[in-house]
């Protein structure tokens, strides 16, 4: 293991709020300061920070900045207001569900806590806090809960990842890579592969890096190859992130995902989904309601600064997509991993 230390994309510092800037790596380490709400809001929909409860953690904290601008003592006066913070984050990217969980559990914190107005922006910063802190325990948890339902053979495990599921998208350790840590960690695993990830390239620069610093083997390939390589007896397991889970398993993750169960169900791979319940949304029946996000085209056209399309293409630009439950082994949550029809029977256990 290298001796790197811990990542953690979102960092509190005394009064602001400090964010590694993941649009820049791996060629260049920055963090970038947060001290008001709707710079936070920037930095969510441009992908300073991204992964879906790496953006739960930063619009908790972007629902303190917010309260801590309200110039009021008056409580009634004061929610209205944080009702603006809360309607201005939500804007920002609509798929991943940790955003819209995170800032509805600011609120109602806001709403049940009884006491001055300075007294409910004191108790919204400790629960931002809360919320980081719990989500670094529930990816170790994940991790562990996913190293335990891995395929027993062979020892040394070759798994395929796509897009960042790992601590630059939570609070820190990941998801899918929490699963990767864990079965590195003990002694499970031979490799990773990690799918490019076009058009934002989040496996190539992102996943590459935090197995670069851990010192995780990690073999990239392109979006393309993953049939090809899976065919060649080279993938063990697939392991992926989620956005947004449906009641009934359907998941929603960064696009291409679904060609990746496809192909893993053709090659009898197991297909495994890891992800916290605040990942699920219970209010969804299946995942045909969970809304996609359509970004800019310039991120298909674009590599860097070059052009790399003639004047006159259209674009069409999805940023997720969503994985039937029947494609899907089992889903891997802090309190353990289930087959999409049973996932319902956790419903109880989530924090709302
Ligand atoms: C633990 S992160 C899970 C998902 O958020 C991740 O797989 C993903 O799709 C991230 O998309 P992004 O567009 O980079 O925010």
């Amino acid at each position: 293991m290298s001796g790197n230390p811990p990542v953690y994309p979102v960092v509190w510092k005394e009064d602001h709020v400090a964010l590694i800037d993941q649009t820049r790596l791996p060629t260049e380490y920055a963090l970038v300061e947060i001290r008001r709400y709707d710079d936070m809001a920037r930095a969510i929909q441009t992908m300073i920070v991204r992964g879906a409860p790496a953006i739960g953690v930063a619009a908790a904290y972007g629902m303190y900045l917010g309260a801590r601008e309200i110039q009021t003592e008056e409580r009634g006066e004061f929610l209205t207001h944080l009702e603006t913070v809360a309607e201005t984050l939500r804007q920002t990217r609509p798929t991943a569900v940790n955003l819209f969980w995170a800032i509805a559990r600011m609120q109602t914190v806001a709403r049940q806590t009884l006491g001055p107005v300075s007294y409910l922006k004191k108790v919204l910063l400790e629960t931002a806090q809360e919320i980081q802190a719990s989500d670094l325990k529930t990816c170790q948890a994940i991790g562990d809960y996913g190293l335990a339902v891995l395929p027993s053979t062979p020892q040394k495990l070759r798994l395929l990842t796509h897009c960042n599921a790992g601590a630059l998208a939570t609070a820190g350790y990941g998801t899918a890579l929490g699963v990767v840590r864990s079965a590195w960690r003990g002694d499970r695993l031979e490799r990773v592969y990690a799918d490019e990830t076009r058009p934002r390239l989040q496996g190539a620069k992102l996943t590459t890096w935090e197995c670069v610093q851990e010192g995780i083997p990690v073999t990239a390939i392109a979006d393309n190859m993953a049939a090809h390589c899976m065919k060649q007896g080279l993938i063990d397991a697939v392991v992926v992130g989620a956005d947004r889970i449906a009641a009934n398993g359907d998941t929603a993750n960064k696009i291409g995902t679904y060609n990746l169960a496809i192909v893993a169900k053709a090659h009898s791979i197991p297909f495994f989904v890891a992800a916290p319940l605040s990942t699920i949304d219970f209010t969804l029946v299946e995942g045909s309601e969970i809304p996609i996000e359509i970004r800019d085209a310039e991120e298909l056209y674009q590599i860097g600064s070059t052009r790399i399309y003639p004047l006159g293409v259209e674009f069409y630009n999805p940023a997720f997509d969503v994985t039937p439950a029947e494609l899907i082994t089992a889903i891997i949550t802090e309190h353990g991993a289930v087959a999409p029809s049973e996932l319902y029977q956790l419903q109880t256990q989530q924090v709302v």
